[in-house]
């Protein structure tokens, strides 16, 4: 086996590396392939900047890419571990400096903090009991890593999510997170599954899950640029796409291009909906993709 580049820029031919390598892989892929999807409302995907100044859809791949060690680093921490407040931590500091990498990679422009905090807490759990693969397990996992006390964690963040959560009463990303990802686990992954079962293409069943997430999530990002007024109308045009066939079908289209034009006319944008997508594509793939492990290796046995 080729030796590989562990985050603290060492090299190391163990099993456990290849398998966090691995799962680093599948986490920046999702992110990779939720920017790529096409047309989203209000976001950035490979033909539109959506309601962003700051961002495209190169950087938000070179944000993606960046991540990689930050990611294997959190697979490399949870690998074969149980939960514990020392976990909890130590994943806490490979994610903040998680965050760093990203903003000295994109310039100072906040791409990824929301899905470092999901896909990172979802890669540790995998990692945990990489042979449990049944989404709603790890998610829950993930949870509980969540929930656990971080010593070294900021009280106060001053982030806009974290003024969004004060000001309207919602739970956002940390909120999600503690609950184990209701909305990826019972609305994203459901629905992607359930369109791909009736026939649509990939792309649609990608956008029909991504909806059906901005149908019900109370999105920060939605929040704090538009308030609650922008949030209903991100909810109600997200349902009515559903429910007029879904991304799929001409009459579906029709209703997400007018989502997309209401949404740009509010400047808004579904950045929590667009991570737990990805954090969706995630779990689908550590689900179904056999074996998680580099090529001429033997799987982990826990
Ligand atoms: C818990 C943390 C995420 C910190 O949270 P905090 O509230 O302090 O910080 P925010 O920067 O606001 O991040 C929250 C991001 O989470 C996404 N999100 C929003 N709503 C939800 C939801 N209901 N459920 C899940 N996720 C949600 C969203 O991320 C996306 O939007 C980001 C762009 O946002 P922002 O820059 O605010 O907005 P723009 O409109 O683009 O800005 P302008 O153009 O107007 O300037 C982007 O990052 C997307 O990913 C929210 O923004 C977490 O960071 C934390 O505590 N980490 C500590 C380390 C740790 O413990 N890690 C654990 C293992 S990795
Ligand atoms: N495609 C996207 N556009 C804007 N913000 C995002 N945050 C995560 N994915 C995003």
């Amino acid at each position: 086996m080729d030796p590989v580049l562990t985050p603290r820029g060492g090299t190391c031919r163990t099993r456990r590396s290849g398998m966090a390598d691995r799962l680093a892989d599948l986490a920046v892929a999702a992110l990779i392939d939720e920017v790529t999807l096409t047309p989203k409302p209000g976001l950035v995907d490979i033909r539109s900047r959506g309601a962003h100044r700051d961002l495209d859809w190169s950087l938000m791949c070179h944000s993606a890419r960046t991540l990689q060690p930050t990611f294997t680093a959190l697979a490399e921490a949870g690998a074969g571990a149980a939960s514990s407040p020392a976990l909890r931590e130590s994943i806490g500091a490979i994610g903040r400096n998680g965050e760093a990498a990203m903003l000295a990679a994109t310039g100072g422009v906040n791409t990824h903090r929301g899905a470092i905090w999901a896909l990172g807490l979802l890669v540790t759990a995998a990692a945990m009991a990489p042979s449990e693969r049944a989404p709603a397990r790890v998610a829950a996992r993930a949870g509980g890593l969540a929930r656990l006390p971080d010593r070294h964690a900021p009280g106060f963040t001053g982030n806009k999510g974290e003024l969004a959560c004060r000001a309207y009463g919602v739970g956002g990303a940390r909120g999600q997170a503690h609950a184990g990802f209701p909305h990826v686990v019972h609305v994203a992954l459901p629905k992607l599954r359930q369109s791909r079962a009736v026939g649509a293409t990939e792309d649609a069943a990608r956008l029909d899950a991504l909806l059906a997430v901005m149908a019900e999530l109370d999105d920060t990002c939605v929040l704090s640029r538009g308030g609650p007024a922008a949030l209903a109308c991100a909810q109600a045009g997200a349902r009515a796409v559903l429910e007029s066939g879904g991304a799929g079908t001409r009459a579906g289209r029709a209703a997400l291009h007018a989502l997309e034009r209401e949404l740009i006319a509010r400047n808004v944008s579904p950045g929590g909906a667009a991570d737990l997508l990805a954090a969706a594509l995630f779990l689908d793939r550590f689900e179904t993709e056999d074996p998680i492990q580099p090529k001429g290796e033997p799987g982990w046995n826990n």
